[in-house]
């Protein structure tokens, strides 16, 4: 979570109509044009520039597709890169970062590659208006000297066609709910806030703009089960109407309740991209770094993936999970081109049982 730069969490004036999302994809419909991705990533791949002429190698060569209406979650151990690539796309990467390929938003306001959009069209235009953020750091996004309400009043302001009095309090206490957060903690300021109420106060700043591209970085952190479920489900509710959303987290639990597809990053790549209900049940998952991950869950074997995940200033030059590998083999010394979603060598079958399924 180094990669963290606050954005301005005032956008700045010159609001863009947000309510004209595309409508969500009609791709059943037969002859009906297939909505284009609401995000494409390319190539993505972010290197940090570090003493010594070092480099961290955060993000590598990330390819994805993010569908209007969809849900893409995006797991993986800390430190594997999910905020960088977060940051990589609202161009909030520190000076010594580097991002290259590309990453095409198009929605109702028309298509915009975010990795050569300039910092001005960034700010005055996507960030909070065609990408929310639910950021990593919520404490750290919030005005310290302003109370939440002034911040959610603002936001509603600037991002919804809502202006002032009666309307404007009533709408950013609608705001405040979507968030499960309590009407009577709106006059607080931030450094009042436990972390979990600073988490709902950003999470309902980020859903008060109806953006068609929902980023939210670990937005169930320090959240009870209840109101993870009660997050979870709000951040669903925003996929209708075709807004997109890609969500962050360490909890697996979470994952399954709201993924249409999971991504899966270990050491800065993406290894295994999957549908939902496919990873969570059937075949399960097929990369052996993310069998680990849920076999390492209480419900299932709780067997922890033994060793530790390698740095990012010295990765291998082939499969960068192999030390850690019970089915590595001599190959793994080259890097293996993603299959059918799998970047493995030697993944588990998908007609087989993933614990009984053993090939080489
Ligand atoms: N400013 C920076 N300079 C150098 N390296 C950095 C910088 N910011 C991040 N990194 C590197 O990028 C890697 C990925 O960091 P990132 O914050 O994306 O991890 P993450 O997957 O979001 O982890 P977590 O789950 O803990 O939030 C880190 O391991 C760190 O080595
Ligand atoms: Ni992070």
């Amino acid at each position: 979570m180094t990669a963290h730069r606050t954005p301005d969490p005032s956008p700045a004036p010159n609001p863009a109509p947000t309510t004209g999302t595309h409508p969500a994809g009609t791709d059943e419909e037969p002859g009906a044009a297939t909505a284009p991705p609401r995000l494409a990533v390319r190539g993505l791949t972010v290197r940090f520039r570090m003493p010594g002429g070092r480099s961290v190698a955060a993000v590598t060569d990330a390819d994805f597709d993010l569908a209007p209406g969809e849900c893409l979650v995006l797991v993986g151990e800390s430190g594997c890169g999910k905020s960088v690539l977060a940051s990589a796309l609202l161009g909030l990467l520190p000076g010594n970062a580097e991002a290259t390929g590309t990453a095409l938003l198009t929605d109702a306001h028309g298509a915009t590659e975010l990795l050569a959009a300039p910092e001005t069209e960034l700010a005055r235009s996507v960030r909070g208006r065609r990408i929310g953020l639910i950021p990593q750091s919520p404490a750290a996004h919030l005005t310290p000297v302003r109370t939440v309400r002034s911040q959610l009043e603002e936001t509603v302001r600037e991002l919804t066609g809502v202006r002032r009095g009666a309307g404007l309090r009533a709408a950013a206490e609608r705001a405040a709910a979507r968030a499960a957060f309590p009407t009577g903690h709106l006059d607080r300021h931030p450094h009042q806030l436990s972390g979990g109420l600073a988490q709902r106060a950003a999470t309902a700043l980020a859903l008060a703009g109806d953006a068609p591209l929902l980023l939210a970085d670990e937005p169930t952190t320090g959240l009870d089960r209840d109101l993870v479920d009660r997050t979870v489900d709000e951040l669903r509710r925003h996929t209708e109407a075709g807004r997109a959303l890609l969500m962050i987290t360490h909890d697996l639990a979470a994952a399954e309740r709201i993924a249409d597809r999971v991504a899966v990053m270990y050491a800065g790549r993406i290894v295994e991209l999957a549908e939902a209900r496919r990873f969570f049940g059937t075949p399960g998952p097929r990369h052996p770094y993310t069998r680990g991950l849920l076999d390492a869950l209480p419900g299932r074997a709780f067997t922890p993936i033994p060793g530790m995940p390698p740095e990012l200033g010295d990765l291998p030059a082939g499969c960068a999970f192999a030390a850690r590998c019970d089915r590595a083999t001599t190959t793994c010394a080259t890097l293996p081109a993603p299959r059918d979603g799998v970047a493995c060598h030697h993944p588990v079958p998908p007609e087989r049982e993933p614990d009984r399924a053993r090939t080489a």
